[in-house]
């Protein structure tokens, strides 16, 4: 149930989440490593998810092979092509691709100011070659520390113009916000927009936290915000946007059931909330799943749906014009063609 006359957005994907399983193999061939498998269909339970994880750490240790194969910056550069064009074939006109390039050059020691490099390189290249907007996120992995994620943070200053935003992932309950207030000043510092995953694998003060010491003006996920009022009531007044991220919350096990998920009950409360993708690659599920199938059980309205569609783009980290001119160039492509009708 996508409105084809609106702007269709995904500002919630993991760039080195979403490496395809064909490539996996293609690079573990290249680099001659060890894969778990040598077929595909073989490989597929090694880094796909398809029953729902005990816990957001299991459904994280599916993107490790992913990372595992990036035995050069050029692969680097390749899988974030690639991102594109999956991007272009799904239908997204605008997409926000975050990456934590201290999880790409982990297992091979690549420098992470080439990871960095590298990964807009193909960005760049994919844009120019499909019709897509795209912007990269630098993503903090906060599950290696704080002294990691200060190198991640001095990669991604290194190229800060080209980067529009700064992210922490990971293991959230182990690492909390609170670690991070220093890296985060010094995002604030460089002109970056922040959006921090919280309010997932643990509760509604790791949103607060993100917002008052963080900075945050979204929040990826942000299941938890349901369980306080006050909360939800903040981020409907100050249009704190919520990415939500529906099949990836139920694999996480951070709902049971995306019956019980509290997406329709954001946009009920009036919070700027949309739909995206996570990880759709890891997850075998993309943005139009998200759409025609995890919304409606969801239970949100068709109306709810559209609600949803609009906020993706309202929350992007555009300016106005640039969310003006997307608007007016996907309505303009879609307005139907009049023929047969002769002027004078
Ligand atoms: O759903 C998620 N929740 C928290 N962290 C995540 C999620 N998906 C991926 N990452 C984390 O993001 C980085 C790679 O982009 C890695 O740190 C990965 O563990
Ligand atoms: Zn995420």
């Amino acid at each position: 149930m996508i409105d084809p006359s609106l702007p269709l957005t995904d500002v919630h994907r993991h760039l080195d989440g979403n490496i395809r399983a064909r490539t996996i193999l293609d690079l573990g061939r290249q680099f001659n490593l060890t894969l778990p498998a040598r077929t595909l269909d073989a490989l597929i339970p090694h880094v796909q998810v398809t029953t729902a994880e005990p816990d957001l750490m299991r459904f994280l240790a599916k993107l490790d092979w992913g990372v595992r194969v990036l035995g050069s910056l050029d692969a680097c550069r390749r899988v974030a092509f690639e991102n594109i064009e999956d991007a272009a074939r799904c239908g997204l006109h605008y997409v926000e691709l975050r990456f934590s390039p201290g999880y790409m050059a982990m297992a091979h020691r690549l420098p992470l100011a080439g990871v960095v490099e590298a990964v807009i390189a193909g960005i760049d290249e994919g844009c120019a070659a499909f019709d897509v907007v795209a912007q990269p996120i630098g993503i903090l992995s906060r599950t290696f520390g704080e002294a990691a994620c200060l190198q991640e943070l001095e990669a991604l200053l290194a190229h800060r113009d080209r980067i529009i935003a700064l992210d922490l992932a990971g293991d959230e309950p182990g690492f909390p916000g609170s670690l991070f207030v220093e890296h985060f000043t010094r995002a604030r510092d460089a002109g970056w927009h922040i959006t921090v995953h919280a309010g997932e694998a643990a509760g509604p003060e790791s949103i607060w936290q993100a917002i008052r010491e963080l900075g945050a003006e979204r929040i990826g996920h942000g299941v938890k915000a349901v369980e306080d009022r006050t909360l939800m009531d903040f981020l409907a007044d100050r249009r704190i946007g919520i990415e939500s991220c529906l099949t990836s919350n139920v694999q996480t096990s951070t709902v049971s059931s995306l019956a019980v998920h509290p997406l329709k009950t954001f946009l009920e409360h009036g919070i700027l909330a949309s739909l995206n993708s996570d990880d759709p690659a890891v997850q075998g599920v993309d943005i139009v799943h998200e759409y025609s199938v995890a919304a409606p059980a969801a239970g949100l309205s068709r109306e709810q749906i559209r609600q949803a569609q609009i906020n993706g783009l309202s929350m992007a980290f555009l300016s106005d014009a640039e969310k003006r001119a997307l608007r007016e160039k996907i309505a303009a492509a879609h307005r139907p063609v009049r023929s047969g009708v002769r002027p004078g």
